[in-house]
């Protein structure tokens, strides 16, 4: 039976892709995670859908976007998007978001920086209003993989908690990237929206550092889907 939270997970991707995705449309971003699943596969179902070519942030996501027979297309070709749908750790009232549980954030920040349009897709226990009230495993960073000593190191000087994410049970050692690098998940606890900015810079400045999962003012609007099978819309 599926469960609630699937049931939201559908019902907002739906509804993102039905009220955003325009016949104007060609270039699109795919993002990865379990919610996006159901944006190519609303896509997917479109009459139209051969107009689009679809970008994707990663190994799964490309392989949803062949599983739904959409045209697959890459950054270096279309480096310039019309709308992408991703999905999203946490979300606070300024829809900042953390991403990168699935270890695609280098990737989903790519697409979606390069999208004039960016919309989050999520379950309601996504949408806390404030970054890392609900998503206790900390803020995905990649990093070069020779330079996690020292970027743990720097983590700590400025009050972070930072491990370096394990691929066990799946492979002994860290987690390896579609980018070939490793992920550290840097716990900051609550982080006050005016301050989400300025952490990720701190971050961002950290050399060895690639990306982080920090989204700042970069989504426009954000599908929540609610376990009583409404969507919560919300724009900046
Ligand atoms: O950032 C991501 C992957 O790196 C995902 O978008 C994020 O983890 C949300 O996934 P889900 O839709 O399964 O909750």
């Amino acid at each position: 039976m599926t469960s609630l939270v699937e049931k939201s997970k559908k019902i907002c991707a739906y509804a993102a892709v039905d009220e955003n995705l325009k016949p104007n449309h060609k270039i699109i971003g795919i993002g990865s995670g379990s919610t996006v699943v159901y944006i190519a596969e609303r896509i997917g179902h479109l009459p139209n859908k051969d107009q689009f070519t679809c970008i994707p942030t990663g190994f799964q996501s490309k392989q949803l976007i062949i599983d739904n027979k959409l045209n697959l297309g890459n950054l270096e070709e279309f480096s310039k998007i019309d709308i992408a749908f991703d999905g999203a750790d946490e979300i606070d009232s300024n829809l900042n978001c953390i991403k990168g549980g699935g270890a695609c954030l280098l990737q989903e920040k790519l697409v979606a920086d390069s999208a004039d349009n960016f919309i989050i897709v999520a379950d309601d226990r996504k949408s806390t209003g404030v970054l890392g009230k609900g998503w206790k495993k900390g803020v995905p960073i990649e990093v070069v993989p020779n330079a996690y000593n020292k970027i743990l190191n720097e983590l700590s000087k400025i009050g972070g908690n930072p491990t370096v994410r394990p691929g066990t049970p799946a492979k002994a050692g860290p987690v390896i990237t579609d980018n070939g690098n490793f992920i550290i998940d840097c716990d900051f606890g609550e982080i006050p929206v005016a301050d989400v900015k300025d952490l990720n810079s701190k971050i961002k400045a950290m050399v060895g550092v690639v990306e982080t999962g920090l989204f700042v003012n970069m989504a426009q609007k954000a599908y929540i889907g609610n376990a009583d099978g409404t969507v919560t819309t919300v724009s900046v």
